[in-house]
């Protein structure tokens, strides 16, 4: 009989996607002993079936999209599209970023990488496949799942998901997409760009959690670009075609369904009563703002805590998990200067309170400073001149936040981070020198646009006179 294996490391991380690696990688660089648990694909979903895929299949819809836009400069190219190669392209980048996240790496930093499932069977012990480990802090990391509704006929219809979309390797006929969050609008604004019919069919709005205004930029776009879009809808039953059929008997039919209507934080299976690990199915681990569990050796980060649901939360969770389980500093995670982007035809991006937020929590004392790309001699060039700028501010000039619709938006709004992140004035942003002709130039005139009732007033007029009349 061969003995139990029994590790006792430093650190257990459970999961060995965006948020558990980030902390794995940095425990054991810093001298920490780490298991690294992780019973899927190392990678997790950003990688496999997440940010990696979709925007590796939005980079080739908008290529297309802008070849079919030459013409406008002058250039005439005739557009094909070959779907398989378009998909052997996005497999292609997949792997060419996973030796970043392989097993091999994370060996040779210094983990000890078990790649089976790991459940708590007390307080302090996991179970990881035919290891036993009791680890003096775990990290929970086990990232969330797509919700798919209950409806009838749901089940039958087997429809896709984010889990499945990514092996497609012909061309759907039409795709009918129900949700209308960042997976539905990022996977429209694809798909049209390779020439595939879709159909979109929301509750609400597309994209409510953004500003009207600039999700009304990229509803405009999505339909100029052919989407049959179904605002206000309900999901009511699924029929064989597949159909879509809607509370109010609309009804949608593809050659394919995709339903991406939220996720659901992966909880199950992991033996948290046992662990003392409070926790809710739909919401997920339930962590205080240091990221701790009421199971004080345990903490919970990135999709597994509940929303919001990014990458970058889940890495900037790391970096507060480390300071307080490695270091013991009091360090809590700051999830209202998380950004997000949806990259859409054109982009959408926005950080801190949207201008309805900002009048809920602060009145009707607040200023909104708004610029067009029309306005700006880069977006003209470029014949991109769909889009605006909305900076939020409080009386003093104080920066509530910031959302950007238009091309690269996703670039664009990383000044207005930092500037949020490290409490600037919307002076700092005036005058910073912006190289022309940029489209970042847009943040700096919408700055400016804070002084120009008081720098071009009647005030201002005076005091030139009188100045000018001293000599
Ligand atoms: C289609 C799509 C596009 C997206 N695009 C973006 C984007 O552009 N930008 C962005 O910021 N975010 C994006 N996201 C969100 C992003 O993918 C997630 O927020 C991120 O992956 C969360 O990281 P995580 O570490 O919490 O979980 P994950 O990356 O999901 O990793 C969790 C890992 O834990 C493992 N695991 C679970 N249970 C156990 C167990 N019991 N034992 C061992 N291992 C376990 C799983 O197998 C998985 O590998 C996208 C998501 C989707 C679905
Ligand atoms: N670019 C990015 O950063 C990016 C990209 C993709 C996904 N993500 C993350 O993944 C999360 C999940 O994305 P998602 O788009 O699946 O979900 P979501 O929760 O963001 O949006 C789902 C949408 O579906 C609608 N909906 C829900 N139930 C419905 C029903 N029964 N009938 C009709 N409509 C219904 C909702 O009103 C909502 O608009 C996102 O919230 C985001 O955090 C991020």
């Amino acid at each position: 009989m061969t003995a139990e294996r029994v590790l006792t490391p430093d650190l257990c991380v459970v999961g060995a996607g965006s948020g558990g690696l980030s902390v794995a990688a940095g425990a054991v660089q810093m001298g920490t002993s780490v298991v690294l648990a992780e019973k899927g694909r190392m990678g997790g979903d950003c990688l496999n079936v997440g940010c990696v895929p979709s925007k590796a299949l939005l980079a080739a819809g908008h290529a297309a999209a802008d070849a079919r836009r030459a013409a406008a400069f002058g250039v005439r190219a005739s557009v094909s599209v070959d779907f398989g190669a378009a998909m052997a392209h996005v497999h292609d980048v997949i792997a060419r970023i996973a030796p970043h996240d392989s097993e091999e790496r994370f060996e040779a930093l210094g983990c000890t990488v078990l790649r089976a499932p790991a459940a708590f069977t007390d307080a302090r012990t996991l179970r990881i496949g035919d290891v036993t480990v009791r680890p003096r802090r775990v990290v929970l990391a086990t990232g969330s799942r797509p919700t798919v509704p209950d409806l009838p006929g749901m089940a039958e219809a087997a429809p896709l998901t984010n889990e499945t979309l990514f092996d497609l390797r012909a061309r759907p006929d039409r795709l009918v997409i129900l949700g209308g969050g960042p997976i539905g609008v990022e996977m429209a604004s694809a798909f049209l760009g390779l020439g595939v019919p879709v159909t979109l069919a929301t509750r609400g709005s597309i994209l409510p959690k953004d500003d009207p205004d600039l999700r009304a930029v990229v509803r405009d776009s999505l339909r100029a670009a052919g989407l049959d879009l179904h605002e206000q809808a309900e999901a009511a039953a699924v029929e064989p075609g597949p159909t879509l059929v809607l509370a109010d008997g609309r009804r949608l039919t593809g050659s394919h369904l995709l339903v991406a209507i939220g996720r659901t934080p992966t909880v199950a299976g992991l033996g948290l009563e046992a662990a003392g690990i409070e926790f809710d199915p739909q919401r997920g681990i339930a962590v205080d703002a240091r990221l701790r569990t009421s199971n004080r050796r345990v903490f919970a980060i990135g999709d597994c805590a509940g929303p919001p649901y990014f990458t970058h939360r889940a890495g900037h969770d790391a970096g507060i998990v480390v300071r307080n389980a490695l270091f013991r500093l009091p360090a809590k995670a700051r999830h209202d200067l998380v950004p997000w982007v949806t990259f859409a035809d054109p982009e959408l991006a926005q950080v801190g309170l949207t201008e309805a937020a900002a009048r809920d929590r602060h009145g009707d004392g607040i200023r909104v400073l708004a610029e067009s790309f029309a306005g700006n001699d880069r977006a003209q060039a470029e014949r991109r001149t769909e889009g605006r700028i909305k900076v939020v501010v409080d009386g003093k000039g104080r920066i509530l936040g910031c959302g950007i619709a238009g091309p690269r938006a996703g670039e664009l709004i990383q000044p207005w981070v930092l500037a949020l992140g490290q409490g600037l004035k919307i002076g700092a942003v005036a005058t910073m020198i912006a190289p022309y002709p940029t489209l970042g130039e847009i943040g700096k005139r919408a700055a400016g646009g804070f002084y120009t009732p008081r720098l071009f007033g009647a005030g201002t007029r005076r005091l030139v006179r009188l100045l000018a009349r001293l000599g």
